[in-house]
């Protein structure tokens, strides 16, 4: 076999759903506050995150090969490793911490030469308890919440002598936002293969994903720089946006997400999304009394949207806005 062959041959191996719940982590505290959410920080009193790692290296061969186990570190062994990390760990962001623990396993282990490690944050959130001065969040008691969470993915591979970061991404998964008038959809495709009417005013509900990369990935790890980027902000972000549009379609929705998030965080180099469309299909337009609809579920099959963006698409867009304002 040679070498180039070798080098493509997909072989990992690695554990997932490592829950990770450490109590006490650095309160995040580096954000800047932005307009569109009141994100201004997190006190991380529980930090909980859903790891998964996969390992690689030429070395592992001989374990598909030959039942060779000896430069095998058990999967076992990874899930300790990271929840001991996870005690180590001195900084208040998912990203840090995934970063921390995929240069660890690399700095051990010499027969790894890469570690790919993508975490999806566990939501608390703050719950009122009351007292005799009325209703306040506890600082012990918190929401187990199943609904969007932060997410993150870093790949760290071994160059030479030193240890790099060859991908990161962060994001925000699972939000899902239903706006219940104000979308249109119309001005498509008519031919014999239509039937979906035109729709001046839609109950549009939207599954997103949405990623962000950072120009320097320093931004991501440590919040004390000032320039961490929370998915709550994002999350706010979009539902912002999706609030002021009267959008004539997803793609048009998540393009102008993305030039919010790019306006307002020019630490961001690239930002993308997958969206699903899951329009409330309706069943009465009007009701007895008021203004007021009845919708359902929407059937499947669904639609869906992928899209990203880099800061050029933001210059694009202001020299455009500047144009069409005749300051051009
Ligand atoms: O926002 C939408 N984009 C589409 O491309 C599409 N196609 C469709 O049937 N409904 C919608 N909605």
């Amino acid at each position: 076999m040679t070498y180039e062959a070798a080098k493509e041959r997909t072989m990992y191996y690695g554990k997932g759903d490592v829950w990770v719940f450490r109590s006490y982590a650095k309160p995040l505290t580096g954000v800047k506050v932005i307009p569109e959410s009141s994100f201004s920080g997190r006190g991380n009193v529980l930090f909980g995150m859903n790891i998964k790692v996969a390992v690689k290296g030429e070395q592992f061969i001989t374990s598909f090969t030959e039942g060779d186990n000896s430069l095998i570190v058990a999967t076992d062994s990874m899930k300790n490793f990271i929840l001991r990390h996870a005690a180590d760990y001195t900084g208040a962001t998912v990203e840090g911490f995934l970063e921390y623990a995929s240069r660890s396993f690399l700095e051990t282990y010499p027969q790894m030469t890469g570690v790919r490690m993508s975490a999806e944050q566990v939501p608390f959130e703050e719950i009122g308890v009351g007292n005799t001065n009325g209703i306040a969040a506890s600082d012990l008691v918190f929401k187990y919440s199943h609904n969007e969470s932060a997410s993150a993915t870093f790949v760290l591979e071994r160059e030479g002598d030193s240890i790099i970061v060859a991908e990161h991404q962060s994001g925000v998964m699972n939000l899902r936002l239903i706006k219940v008038k104000g979308s249109s959809f119309s001005g498509f495709v008519r031919d014999e293969y239509t039937t979906l009417p035109e729709t001046s005013d839609r109950p549009l509900f939207i599954f997103l994903n949405i990623h962000w990369k950072y120009t320097e990935i320093e931004d991501a790890l440590d919040d004390t720089r000032g320039n961490y980027v929370d998915a709550e902000q994002i999350r706010d972000i979009a539902a912002t946006v999706f609030h002021e549009n009267n959008s004539p379609s997803i793609q048009s929705l998540i393009y102008h997400i993305g030039l919010r998030m790019l306006q307002n965080f020019s630490q961001l180099a690239e930002v993308s999304f997958e969206s699903n469309n899951r329009t409330w299909e309706t069943i009465a337009l009007t009701v007895a009394e008021g203004p007021g609809s009845v919708f359902t579920e929407p059937r499947p099959p669904y639609g869906f949207q992928g899209f990203s963006m880099t800061r050029e698409d933001l210059t694009a867009a202001q020299r455009n806005e500047a144009q069409q304002a005749g300051r051009v």
